[in-house]
């Protein structure tokens, strides 16, 4: 996470987006809405997806926050198609 961090505040992009995957309950929604409303908030076991976008600066950072249920992981690379 360090280095996405480092790269977006060095190579002047615009618009980045962040794609959090990992296993069910690690506190990927949590992240995700402390980043857009500064505060914790309260998360159910996801199915689907949340995108959020926090605008920093001229910076607009959009987040994808993805279900991680194991009959749901096999869906993942349709998210990070093109991701580096
Ligand atoms: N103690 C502690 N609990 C946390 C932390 N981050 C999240 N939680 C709690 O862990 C539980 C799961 O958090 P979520 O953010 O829903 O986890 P998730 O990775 O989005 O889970 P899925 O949507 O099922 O993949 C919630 O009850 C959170 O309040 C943390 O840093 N410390
Ligand atoms: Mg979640």
């Amino acid at each position: 996470m360090g280095n996405v961090f480092e790269k977006l505040f060095t190579n002047g992009k615009k618009e980045m987006r962040i794609l959090m995957l990992g296993l069910d309950g690690v506190g990927k929604t949590t992240i995700l809405y402390k980043l857009k409303l500064e505060k914790i908030v309260a998360t159910v076991p996801m199915t689907g997806f949340n995108v959020e976008t926090r605008e920093y600066k001229n910076i607009s950072l959009i987040v994808w926050d993805v279900a991680s249920h194991f009959i749901i992981r096999p869906l993942w690379r349709h998210y990070f198609q093109n991701t580096n």
